[in-house]
C-alpha cells in the first residue's frame, strides 16, 4: 500500500477576530506538495491575515496549522519563518546592504559557509535575470521596482525553503512588468518543486499561477478548487459574480485544446506545412489564437492561416483556423453550462 502523503500543510478551523469583528473565520484547507494555493478576494476579506497565521506572523485566536506535519505553534516563531519563505509586495529590501548581502541575510543567519551563499547567490542572480557582475553590488534604490522584486524573490529562493508564502509579490508593478515578471516567475526551475501559497486580488493573476483557489468574503471560504472548477461549477451566486466580468477572457485560458478535440473536425491535410505549424494539445485556446495569430509569420499565406494540432492519442494532426477553432470553443461552452 502507498502510504499517505504528509501534506505541506493542513489548515483546520482557522479564525482570526480584531476589534470584535471576524476577519478569518473557520477557514480549513490541505495542500500537498507542491501544490500552489491563491488565496483571492475583495479588499480587506482576510487573505493576508490568513496568510500570515501560517509562518506565525499573526497567532489565530482558534484553530491549528501544520507544516509538514508539525504543528507550527511547537517551533519558535523566528526559526519556523527561517524555513519557510516570505515575499512581500513593499519588497523590505536592506537600504544599506548590497543585492548580494541581501540575498544572503537568511543562509547568514543559518550559519551556512559564506563560499556557499556567494555561489548560490550568484546562480539564483543569473537565473532572476540580474546579471551579478552587474548587479550583486549595487543598492537596492540602484534598481527599478521590478528589479528590487526579482530580488526579494531571490532572498526568499536562496535557502531552498520547501514553502513558500508570497504576498501580493507583484503588486506594486506596472501591468506590462507585471505580466512579464510573473511570466518568469511560473517558468523558474527553482519553483517548479515547491508549495506555495500566494495572495492577490488579480483575477487573471489567480487563475495563471493557481493549482488551486481559495475564494474568499469577508473572512469566509466561498469555495476551494481548481481554476476550472471555480469558473464552470461556481457553488454560489458570490462565486459566480465574483468571475463574471472578466468570464470570458478566463474561459479563454482555462480550457486547452484537449478540452475542444470533441468539436474539432480532422481537416485535410497540407505538406508544405512544416513543423513549425504544429501545436500541442495542451495550449490554452489563448495561446491557440496568438499562435494563429501570429501564423502569418509562418509558411502559410495569410488568407489559410492553419494550425495543426498534434496530440499523442490524435493519429492524424486537425487543421485549425481563427473561425473553427472559436466554433467549437463555442460547443464545449455550451456543453460544460449544460452538465
Ligand atoms: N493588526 C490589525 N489590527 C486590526 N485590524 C486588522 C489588523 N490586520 C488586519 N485587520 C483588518 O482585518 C481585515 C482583513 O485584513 P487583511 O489585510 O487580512 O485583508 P486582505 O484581504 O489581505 O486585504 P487587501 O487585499 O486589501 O490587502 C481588514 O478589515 C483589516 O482592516
Amino acid at each position: 500500500m502507498v502510504p499517505p502523503v504528509t501534506p505541506a500543510i493542513r489548515a483546520q478551523h482557522l479564525s482570526k477576530h480584531y476589534d470584535g469583528h471576524a476577519v478569518v473565520q473557520d477557514v480549513s484547507f490541505e495542500l500537498a506538495p507542491g501544490e500552489t494555493l491563491v488565496l483571492l478576494g475583495p479588499s480587506g476579506c482576510g487573505k493576508t491575515t490568513l496568510l500570515r497565521m501560517l509562518n506565525r506572523l499573526v497567532e489565530p485566536d482558534s484553530g491549528t496549522v501544520e507544516v509538514f506535519g508539525q504543528d507550527v505553534r511547537h517551533s519558535r516563531p523566528e526559526q519556523l519563518r527561517r524555513g519557510i519563505g516570505y515575499v512581500i509586495q513593499q519588497v523590505g529590501l536592506l537600504p544599506h546592504y548590497t543585492v548580494a548581502e541581501n540575498v544572503g541575510v537568511v543562509p547568514r543567519l543559518l550559519g551556512h559557509e559564506p563560499a556557499v551563499i556567494a555561489t548560490r547567490t550568484e546562480e539564483l542572480l543569473s537565473r532572476l535575470h540580474l546579471p551579478p557582475a552587474r548587479y550583486a553590488n549595487q543598492y537596492p534604490h540602484q534598481l527599478s521596482g521590478g528589479q528590487q522584486q526579482r530580488v526579494g524573490l531571490a532572498r526568499a529562493l536562496v535557502a531552498d525553503p520547501p514553502l513558500i508564502l508570497l504576498d501580493e509579490p507583484f503588486g506594486a508593478l506596472d501591468p506590462i512588468t507585471r505580466t512579464s515578471i510573473r511570466r518568469e516567475f511560473r517558468e523558474l526551475e527553482e519553483l517548479r518543486r515547491k508549495t506555495m501559497v500566494l495572495v492577490t486580488h488579480d483575477v487573471q493573476e489567480a487563475f495563471e499561477l493557481a493549482d488551486r483557489i481559495l475564494l474568499l468574503d469577508a473572512g469566509q471560504v466561498q469555495q476551494l478548487g481548481t481554476p476550472h472548477e471555480l469558473l464552470f461549477s461556481p457553488v454560489n451566486d458570490f462565486v459566480r459574480r465574483f468571475f463574471a466580468a472578466e468570464q470570458l477572457a478566463l474561459q479563454l485560458r482555462t480550457l486547452r485544446l484537449t478540452d475542444l478535440l470533441p468539436y474539432l473536425v480532422p481537416g485535410s491535410t497540407n505538406s508544405s506545412l512544416s513543423n513549425r505549424n504544429i501545436i500541442p494539445t495542451t495550449v490554452t485556446i489563448q495561446e491557440a489564437i496568438e499562435a494563429l495569430s501570429n501564423a502569418s509569420e509562418l509558411t502559410i499565406p495569410a488568407e489559410e492561416q492553419v494550425i495543426f494540432v498534434r496530440s499523442a492519442d490524435t493519429v492524424s494532426p486537425i487543421s485549425l483556423t481563427i473561425s473553427s477553432l472559436m466554433g467549437a470553443f463555442g460547443q464545449a461552452i455550451q456543453h460544460l453550462r449544460r452538465s
